[in-house]
């Protein structure tokens, strides 16, 4: 596994370099034009990530076709989520200065998702589901603010109707249709939730918001998935039936990207794992190399031991 030198940042970070949410992804002219087709998810080149000051994703080259499984591994804080943003299209990548001759040549940044670099963001939401706290609104489960108690009166069946229209509740000026309820339902069926329907969020264990939060995912019957940290706070059973709902999922063609701390969490049929450390992809390679327990205990730096049972991996 590749040695990692002391984090080098190419940039000068000033407040030029970053664009705001309505040049997604690019200003003109200084991203690279559309390259690859829809069958793939994500192409990602010479792409370095600001949070605040600091870059936390840096000189990152990726590319996952549409309905690939991947898990994405790595220390607290090496920016596995900050990935999972950036294909959100939550975070945007920093923008080289033009015309700073004390500053090295950089590449153009480049992303493209399902083969565009210029998307209307209410339609990408509909090609891709995420779970993730950071997102769950209605049913995160950090406390509730005052907007969230609204929302921790809402049921499972309308916080999945409301991840229609990315709402964090169903408001009553949102118009839902009949076919959405209907695909709310499939998507509570899909996930066995169906009997979460008429229960309120505030009500629920966090097990069962991560359900809801799943279907939520799935409403408009995506391709691909993004699960960040999808068993945090479940118990056994609740991570038992995770591990089913991802297995069935992949088994009727959804791509899964995962993020995970818990080798147990990841599916046989994740073939590809990403190592990440200090904001970069230190490894990207077949499962079979990379979660063995040399390779951990250098990525976590502790001794890392690895058991399977059947087909599942265990560290400990
Ligand atoms: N608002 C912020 N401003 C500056 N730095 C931030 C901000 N939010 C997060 N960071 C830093 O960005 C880095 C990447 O964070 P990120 O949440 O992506 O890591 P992670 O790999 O998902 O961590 P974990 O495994 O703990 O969930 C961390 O070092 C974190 O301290």
């Amino acid at each position: 596994m590749e040695t990692l030198d002391p984090m080098v940042n190419p940039f000068t970070l000033t407040k030029d370099m970053s664009v705001t949410p309505n040049q997604f992804p690019f200003p003109s002219g200084t991203s690279a034009s559309s390259s690859s087709s829809e069958d793939h998810f994500l192409e990602i080149r010479n792409v370095y990530v600001a949070l605040g000051d600091r870059v936390v994703l840096q000189d990152l080259n990726l590319s996952i076709r549409a309905g690939e499984h991947v898990a994405i591994l790595g220390p607290n804080g090496c920016g596995k989520s900050t990935l999972i943003r950036t294909m959100n299209c939550e975070l945007y990548p920093l923008i080289p200065p033009s015309g700073d001759l004390s500053q090295p040549t950089q590449p153009a940044p480049h992303i493209s998702i399902f083969g565009r670099n210029r998307w209307d963001l209410t339609e990408l939401r509909k090609r891709f589901g995420i779970v993730s706290d950071s997102l769950a609104g209605a049913v995160s489960n950090r406390a509730p603010d005052s907007a969230g108690s609204t929302a921790a009166k809402t049921t499972g069946r309308d916080a999945v109707l409301a991840g229609f229209f990315s709402a964090s509740t169903l408001w009553p000026n949102l118009h839902v249709t009949d076919e959405m309820r209907e695909r709310a339902d499939e998507a509570l069926a899909r996930i066995h939730a169906t009997k979460l329907a008429g229960q309120r969020i505030g009500e629920m264990s966090a097990g069962e918001k991560r359900r809801i939060q799943i279907a939520r995912a799935l409403v408009h019957r995506p391709r691909q998935l993004l699960l960040d940290e999808p068993s945090n706070a479940l118990d056994l059973a609740a991570q038992r039936n995770l591990r089913e709902s991802m297995r069935t999922l992949m088994r009727d063609g959804v791509g899964l990207i995962l993020v995970t701390h818990h080798l147990a969490d990841i599916p046989p049929e994740i073939d590809r794992v990403l190592l990440m450390k200090q904001g970069r992809i230190i490894a990207d390679g077949p499962r079979a190399e990379l979660l063995t327990g040399p390779v951990l205990s250098e990525l976590f730096q502790t001794e890392v031991r690895i058991g399977m049972d059947d087909v599942w991996l265990h560290s400990w």
